[in-house]
């Protein structure tokens, strides 16, 4: 579904990935996690040819991702701070022209509109409102809707639980869960190892440029004996450099 081999990708001198290598298999949801900077985002930039790569290869359903059609473009979701958001429109508009743009039927498209809206939002936050007016936890919630409103089978979230309350946090875990099934893969970047522990089936570290995928996370947790949580503060943080003077 989503074959990432040997990718470099500098930014003028700075390495970010050096033939880093990557595979998402249809069913898996792939936690992906690296310290700030590592280049999460930065990969899926480059998956959805966002930011260009200087080698390798990135295909998305056998496809080269530079040479997509748009029919294979609307098996692609996408979470990510590159997306803008509207904030002239309203969200019931805003969502019916990204179903519009996914070419979605309307009878469909306005079923899913009112579902993942109800689901979402509660009845004190004012939907009639342009987007200009949402609440940074709102704008997040609206993207996340308009990636799954045409039930993409490849799903790309970058920090989709970044500026959520916990309610909202739950209620993304709960979606994806519904959501994922063996045909479709979601690739997912947080810096919260347990919500990430809780939906995850698999488990890559950006490290020295490359990716190294450790597998289903019950070979991370089973084979380290720890939690991701745990496995992540072992692998990132050295008490031994905490020296300073109060
Ligand atoms: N357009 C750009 N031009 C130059 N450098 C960039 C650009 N975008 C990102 N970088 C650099 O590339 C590195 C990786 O950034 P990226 O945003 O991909 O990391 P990240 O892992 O998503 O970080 P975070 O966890 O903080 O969101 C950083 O050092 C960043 O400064």
């Amino acid at each position: 579904m989503l074959e990432i081999k040997k990718l470099s990708k500098k930014y003028n001198n700075k390495i970010i990935f050096k033939e880093a290598n990557l595979t998402l298999n249809g069913g898996q949801i792939l936690g992906l996690i690296g310290i700030n900077g590592s280049g999460k985002s930065t990969l899926i930039n480059c998956c959805l040819d966002l930011v260009k790569v200087d080698l390798g290869n990135i295909l998305i359903n056998g496809k080269e991702h530079t040479k997509l059609k748009d029919e294979d473009k609307l098996k692609i979701g996408i979470v990510a701070e590159s997306i803008p958001l509207i904030d002239s429109l309203d969200a019931r508009r805003y969502l019916k022209f990204i179903g519009e743009i996914y070419k979605m039927e309307n009878e469909l498209l306005n079923h899913r509109i009112e579902s993942l809206l109800a689901y979402f939002f509660s009845e004190n936050d004012n939907l009639k409102e342009t987007i200009d007016n949402f609440s940074t936890g709102m704008r997040k919630k609206l993207l996340i809707c308009s990636s799954m409103l045409h039930a993409p089978d490849l799903l790309f979230l970058d920090e989709p639980f970044s500026g959520l309350d916990e309610v909202s946090r739950r209620k993304v875990l709960n979606i994806l869960k519904d959501y994922s099934n063996n045909k479709r893969s979601i690739l997912i970047t947080s810096h919260n190892s347990e919500l990430l522990e809780s939906i995850v089936t698999d488990v890559a570290v950006i490290e020295n440029y490359n990716i190294i995928n450790y597998g289903s996370i019950q070979n991370v947790t089973n084979n380290f004996q720890v939690s991701l949580r745990e496995f992540l503060n072992d692998k990132f943080i050295d008490s031994s450099v905490l020296n300073i003077s109060w």
